[in-house]
């Protein structure tokens, strides 16, 4: 079927915003329980005391953030004796600029960037916080990052433990966590462990008539009537369904609208549809890539180059050669990022028993894709696929190979 065509000068979209990764969406239905829940949290903050520490648990893309933004919202609205704090952990990693935030937010600027001790920036947040009687309610948004290397563990003790330096503060958590297999009883400490003390709420993933509506809802809010024929919408409820992660189905819209107006026409096909998701497949994948530092995207560049050179999966010992050759980088260190690749379901790493241990490691689908390495870019001298033994670290602890 031909398409009216467009002028240059039109477009699909009424508001391209709605589609923003960031846009916090007016309806938000399907999530009153849990909603409620979190109102019940932070009940006590309102009242001058400490909230309730909360986690919410869900798989990605199920509206565990949203649900905290408005919530957030709805307290400033009604109270400042409250102090609301959302801070993302997949760009905020340290200590120090997690604190930085919760200084911003009750100070309105950020702390001097240089030479304050964390210590200082808590202090004075807390009295801060005891002259104006507020409570404090920080929420770390994909939490289970600050895990790998204990940042989780450093920052919730000192923010729970506020009150042991500084009495008369009162603050509290929200945790999100999309990593279901996250268990906090065996990645924080104890005495960490017994000041959270949280409640779960759930965030089980959307049914395909709930996709639907919510859908449904941003299209006729961001494109303009009749863009998404009833075709296409099925085919991106299906593929979002699928998944699980609306914002799979968001970015899909946004893609396939472009394109259309683009090719000046007025209707997004399954075609454009199914285009799209060649790309938004690995968007999970390609989000989390984005958070590594440079030392841990060098590890998985030499997994990877490793991987398709080989055509396989690289053995741990190869891959740390190949690193050894660009940067002076222990074998601990080393395996210490290795893990944290394969925390972030980056990498698999098995054990091979074959004249001592071999550890291998696959790449998890989407990486390469992602990171778009072509084959046999790299280090075709590396040809020596000895693995690295336990037994063996010495050989290579040091650095350089
Ligand atoms: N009930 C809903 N109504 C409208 N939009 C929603 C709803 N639930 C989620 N969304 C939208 O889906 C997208 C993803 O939601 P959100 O970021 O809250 O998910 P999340 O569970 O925090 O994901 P992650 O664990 O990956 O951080 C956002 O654009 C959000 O606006």
């Amino acid at each position: 079927m031909r398409h009216p065509s467009l002028m240059s000068d039109q477009t699909l979209f009424r508001d391209p915003a709605i589609f923003e990764t960031t846009h916090l969406p007016e309806v938000f239905n399907y999530r009153d329980a849990q909603m409620n829940d979190l109102a019940f949290a932070l009940r006590p903050a309102v009242q001058g005391f400490s909230p309730l520490n909360t986690v919410l648990r869900g798989p990605p893309g199920t509206g565990k953030t949203t649900a905290v933004r408005r919530i957030f919202a709805e307290v400033r609205e009604v109270t400042q004796r409250v102090v609301p704090v959302l801070v993302s952990c997949q760009t905020e990693r340290a200590p120090n600029t997690i604190y930085s935030q919760i200084f911003f937010a009750v100070f309105g600027h950020m702390p001097p960037r240089s030479g304050v001790a964390n210590e200082r920036i808590l202090e004075k947040v807390a009295l801060r916080l005891i002259e104006r009687k507020a409570a404090l309610v920080v929420c770390l948004d994909d939490a289970h990052y600050l895990i790998p290397d204990g940042t989780l563990n450093r920052v919730l003790s000192a923010i729970l433990r506020m009150y042991e330096a500084w009495p008369g503060t009162h603050t509290g958590v929200f945790l999100t966590i999309s990593d279901l297999a996250t268990d906090f009883s065996r990645t924080l400490n104890p005495a960490t462990l017994s000041v959270l003390h949280a409640a779960n709420v759930y965030f089980m993933p959307y049914g395909a008539a709930e996709i639907r509506e919510i859908l449904l809802d941003r299209i006729r809010m961001g494109l303009y009537p009749g863009v998404v024929p009833p075709a296409a919408l099925e085919y991106l409820v299906e593929r979002t369904y699928a998944c699980g992660d609306l914002r799979m189905g968001l970015d899909l819209v946004r893609r396939a609208a472009t394109t259309a107006e683009r090719e000046a026409r007025t209707e997004v096909t399954v075609g454009d549809l199914a285009a799209a998701f060649e790309v938004s497949r690995h968007l999970e994948v390609a989000t989390v890539v984005r958070t590594l530092s440079s030392s841990e995207r060098a590890v998985l560049d030499a997994v990877l180059a490793a991987w398709v050179e080989g055509d396989g999966p690289a053995t741990a010992g190869a891959v740390y050669k190949r690193l050894g050759e660009r940067e002076r980088i222990s074998y601990s260190t080393f395996h210490e990022r290795l893990g944290k690749l394969e925390f972030l379901r980056l990498l698999d790493l098995k054990v091979r028993h074959e004249k001592g241990r071999t550890r291998e490691i696959f790449v998890r689908e989407g990486v390469e894709e992602v990171l778009q390495v072509p084959a046999g870019s790299s280090g075709a001298s590396l040809k020596c696929a000895a693995g690295v033994c336990d037994d063996e670290k010495c050989r290579y602890e040091g650095g350089g190979g």
